[in-house]
């Protein structure tokens, strides 16, 4: 039976069309939940029933998603780990990371602060997190809001910039409780980091280019690193609302970690909608769109969506790994470039990253046009744009 309950909402600043500051009442899924709904409110569902185009792996998928093994990506032979590496950058925009070597004390605290985080109350958790003051997807509870009649996402999260070093300082934005979830969460994020430069460093080892062709990108002092923690609580029907909508990520590198095996991420391959295969203790890395932009599109930010479960509550902590707003991006040379990818420009990462959040959501990969150079046909100059 469903219980009447108290109604919780989170309020969504973002700008209208006309530039307008609105709000809105977004419902607090966590608490929906906890009411024991049978019937979705009507501002989740979708118009498309979500499980219509979906697939497990399977044969329509060519080729397998690659697994690296960090350990042997860190070794000196690394040329196999380097191909594998190579092909997931380029074909599914990710990659399954095993041997990651960050110790399970460091997930254990991770899993450990958010859970006890997300059992708070309502009112404990908003008396937790203090607020970014901006239209910025920071902070408990807000999620690419931007209209009253948008289907909502089935999701709670938190987002707290964790780099540069004094971001935040002086706002309480942080979760206060549990005490220890700041420093649990900056030791996985001190792993990350390494992961991270690791990774950037092996794409150009594999495109034979400088290793520090990506990486150069990426001041220790400068960069950032944003934590999203979602959470999708049980959902009576999966087949009508999404956890998160279908996008591209903005950074450059995505980490994610899951606390369970078992569901939830899909990626847009081969024209469906596929389960992306996570074993348990692994990690898993995609390209996002700033990424794209370095490659000169020979890497691929993938297009991605998490679906929700019925009985199953399901966690999720992503780092995004974005170099320094004032940077220009400049990508690599015209080799890649193909019929198919025209090729991107100079990008300045604050101004990509302003264009990607003024537009999302979008229903298909869209933002990254901001950056693609005018293709040699329509541009009537003869000589590409730049
Ligand atoms: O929950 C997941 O596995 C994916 C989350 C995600 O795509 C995101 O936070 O951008
Ligand atoms: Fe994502």
């Amino acid at each position: 039976m469903e219980k009447s309950c108290k109604s919780y909402f989170h309020e969504a600043s973002y700008l209208d069309q006309e530039g307008q500051l609105r709000t809105s009442r977004v419902p607090v899924v966590q608490e929906l939940a906890r009411q024991g709904l049978k019937h979705l409110p009507e501002r989740f569902l979708r118009v498309q029933p979500v499980h219509d185009h979906d697939s497990a792996l399977s044969s329509h998928v060519l080729e397998s998603l690659p697994t690296i093994n960090m350990t042997n990506l860190r070794a000196k032979d690394r040329a196999k780990e380097l191909a594998k590496l190579l092909r997931g950058a380029k074909t599914w925009g990710m990659v399954v990371l095993e041997g990651h070597g960050v110790a399970e004390s460091v997930l254990h605290g991770v899993r450990d602060v958010v859970k006890e985080f997300f059992g708070l109350s309502f009112e404990e958790k908003k008396e937790s997190v203090g607020s970014y003051v901006s239209v910025d997807n920071m902070g408990y509870g807000r999620n690419f809001v931007k209209s009253e009649d948008q289907p909502l996402d089935w999701i709670d999260r938190v987002t707290v910039k964790a780099a540069p070093a004094g971001a935040t300082e002086g706002l309480h934005v942080w979760p206060l409780r549990p005490a220890n979830f700041r420093h649990a969460i900056e030791e996985y994020v001190a792993e990350a980091r390494n992961i991270f430069n690791d990774i950037l460093e092996a794409l150009a080892d594999a495109l034979s280019l400088e290793r520090h062709v990506f990486l150069q990108n990426f001041d220790p002092n400068e960069t950032e690193i944003n934590v999203r923690v979602n959470y999708y609580p049980p959902c009576p029907r999966p087949d009508q609302a999404l956890g998160l909508t279908p996008h591209t990520d903005a950074s450059a590198l995505t980490l994610l970690l899951q606390f369970k095996a078992g569901g939830g991420l899909q990626v847009f391959k081969d024209m469906k909608w596929v389960t992306v295969p996570w074993p348990k203790e692994a990690l898993l890395v995609n390209v996002g769109d700033l990424l794209e932009i370095m490659s000169n599109g020979m890497f691929k930010s993938p297009w991605h969506r998490v679906v929700t479960q019925m009985d199953v509550e399901r966690f999720s902590v992503a780092l995004f790994y974005n170099p320094s707003l004032r940077i220009q991006i400049e990508p690599i040379g015209d080799w890649s470039l193909s019929d198919d990818n025209e090729g991107y420009k100079n990008v300045v990462v604050g101004d990509y990253l302003r264009h990607f959040y003024r537009i999302s959501p979008t229903v298909e990969k869209q933002a990254i046009n901001f950056a693609k150079r005018v293709p040699k046909t329509l541009c009537g100059c003869g000589n590409g744009g730049n």
